[in-house]
């Protein structure tokens, strides 16, 4: 192992860059035979919670959800899961939406496949079905340009219903694609980088991102990004919708 005191890695009162560099193990119960990093957790002040699980060829996640859905998606490698009384492969690209209530057992593990999970404590919505078990995959096709910019595409993996309390997107950035504005907003965003490089500006500070890196938003959190360097740069990210703003 390289030794370093240096991080990319910072993590603030509204947002956390989480580089690869610092990653400790978590044991969750139920998930053996793999290494499990805690990237973004209510531990930090967020209000998701965001893994990345590597597994060996005998890892094993068996579990039941309980007051939080699970979104997980494979970042590589290939995995069988079974939920809702069907057995599928998933290979990367590939994603299962696991909703509260719901027994779950991911078995036969390429080596090193990677997993990375979303979860959220669900808010029912009077007069909308809890939403049931849902499969999809990655598809550029089906990435609609972003406000009217072409160098931008958003795919959506979750229905847009209201049912769903939590969004999760894939943005593409093309070769110079940059957001064409600050955004300044109430919903929070856990997200992990799937492909190339970009300057994210979180709160006013710049960071140098690239693959592998994740980042905790808060609500209110200002953000911009530009994608850098001679390739598109992508992120896979989480947002909470469709509920009332509370007040307390
Ligand atoms: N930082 C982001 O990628 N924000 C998105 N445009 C979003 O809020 O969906």
């Amino acid at each position: 192992m390289e030794m370093s005191a240096l991080t990319r890695s910072v993590v603030k009162r509204n947002h956390a860059i989480i580089a690869p560099d610092g990653y400790i193990n978590s044991n969750v119960p139920g998930w053996t035979g793999c290494t499990v990093n805690v990237i973004i957790n209510e531990q930090m002040g967020a209000r998701l919670c965001q893994t990345l699980i590597t597994l060996t060829d005998a890892g094993r996640l068996v579990g039941e959800t309980q007051v939080s859905q699970i979104f997980f998606y494979v970042v590589q490698g290939r995995v069988q899961v079974a939920v809702g009384g069907e057995t599928r492969t998933l290979g990367a690209g590939q994603y299962v939406y696991i909703p509260v209530g719901q027994s779950y057992e991911f078995t036969g593990p390429e080596a090193s496949t990677q997993l990375l999970t979303f979860h959220k404590v669900y808010e029912p919505l009077a007069g909308h079905a809890t939403p049931a078990v849902f499969f999809g995959e990655r598809d550029y096709r089906k990435a609609p340009i972003y406000m009217n910019d072409e160098a931008l595409r958003i795919q959506e993996l979750l229905p847009n219903e209201l049912g769903f309390d939590m969004a999760v997107n894939i943005f593409t950035y093309g070769i110079g694609g940059n957001l064409p504005m600050v955004e300044t907003h109430i919903m929070e965003h856990g997200l992990m980088y799937l492909e190339g490089q970009a300057i994210y500006m979180l709160d006013q500070c710049w960071y140098p991102v690239k693959k592998g890196d994740s980042i905790w938003m808060a609500p209110y959190c200002q953000q911009w990004a530009t994608a850098m360097g001679q390739e598109p740069s992508v992120y896979i990210y989480y947002k909470n919708v469709n509920r009332f703003p509370t007040v307390m």
